[in-house]
């Protein structure tokens, strides 16, 4: 499965200029022959959270306009990295996937919330699990912040996704969380992971690119830099029954011991 993932720097609070620059790269980005392309966190408005009342996509709509076209014109599957939706009042960080037919497979709204960046002052979490099948594939996304805990990561493993993708908005001070948490994902649920962020900057962060491909042994198989780039990769998907063959992780587990937590 090839898939090509757009890192890409958002105009803050610009859904105009966005949403035109997305389509463009879409376009390009899928003369590489790819299967699946996969978008960052957020790229309609970026984190403009206070204008987010005039600026938010409406139910979706435009969006959702926009990537089924491409994807049924391009004849390519689209994971809508994120973008700031509104509906009934309320604001959502919304994750939307396309296949090839330009078919709304899912859509996933970020459950949990970034209080750093006051997401949690401005967005409603979301509640549900995300997984999707694209060419016979199970897969699953989350978004950002979801990357820190590992136990959502796990349960979309546990459910059958061979591949993790986590858009994103990743500040550059915390680059080695980003790096490191995506390599221990992967190996910890021995499946690929693969991390899209954005790069350039809005008022208040640097944001740190540094897309990153993981396969299931943890090893990255494609980095970007800082700039825009479209990173792309082949991922065998039979390593992941290789992985998981050499270290019986799925199989050794001890659930009834993991619920003393709650
Ligand atoms: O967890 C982090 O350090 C970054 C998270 C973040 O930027 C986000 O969820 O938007």
């Amino acid at each position: 499965m090839e898939i090509t993932c757009i890192q890409m720097a958002v105009a803050f609070g610009d859904p105009k200029t966005n949403f035109e620059n997305v389509a463009t790269k879409i376009k390009t980005a899928a003369q590489t022959g790819a299967d699946v392309i996969i978008l960052p966190e957020m790229w309609n408005t970026g984190y403009a959270l206070t204008e987010l009342a005039t600026i938010a996509d409406e139910e979706g709509k435009e969006t959702q306009y926009l990537l089924s076209k491409l994807a049924e014109q391009l004849k390519v599957n689209i994971i809508g990295g994120s973008v700031a939706v509104k509906e009934e009042g309320e604001f959502y960080n919304r994750t939307y996937v396309y296949d090839r037919t330009g078919k709304l497979l899912s859509q996933y709204d970020k459950v949990h919330l970034f209080g750093l960046m006051a997401e949690d002052k401005y967005l409603t979490a979301g509640r549900m699990e995300h997984l999707f099948e694209l060419d016979g594939i199970k897969q699953s996304s989350s978004i950002c912040y979801d990357l820190r805990f590992s136990e959502w990561q796990r349960h979309h493993a546990l459910k059958g996704a061979h591949v993790l993708y986590v858009p994103a908005q990743w500040p550059e001070p915390r680059l080695h969380h980003w790096r490191t948490l995506l390599q221990a994902r992967a190996i910890e649920n021995q499946c690929f992971v693969v991390g899209i962020n954005v790069c350039g900057n809005n008022p208040e962060n640097i944001f740190a690119g540094h897309s990153l491909i993981v396969n299931p042994w943890g090893e990255i198989i494609a980095e970007a830099d800082a700039e825009e780039r479209f990173l792309s990769a082949n991922l065998d998907l039979e390593q992941v029954a290789e992985a998981r063959g050499r270290i019986p992780v799925f199989a050794d587990r001890r659930p009834e011991l993991y619920q003393l937590d709650k």
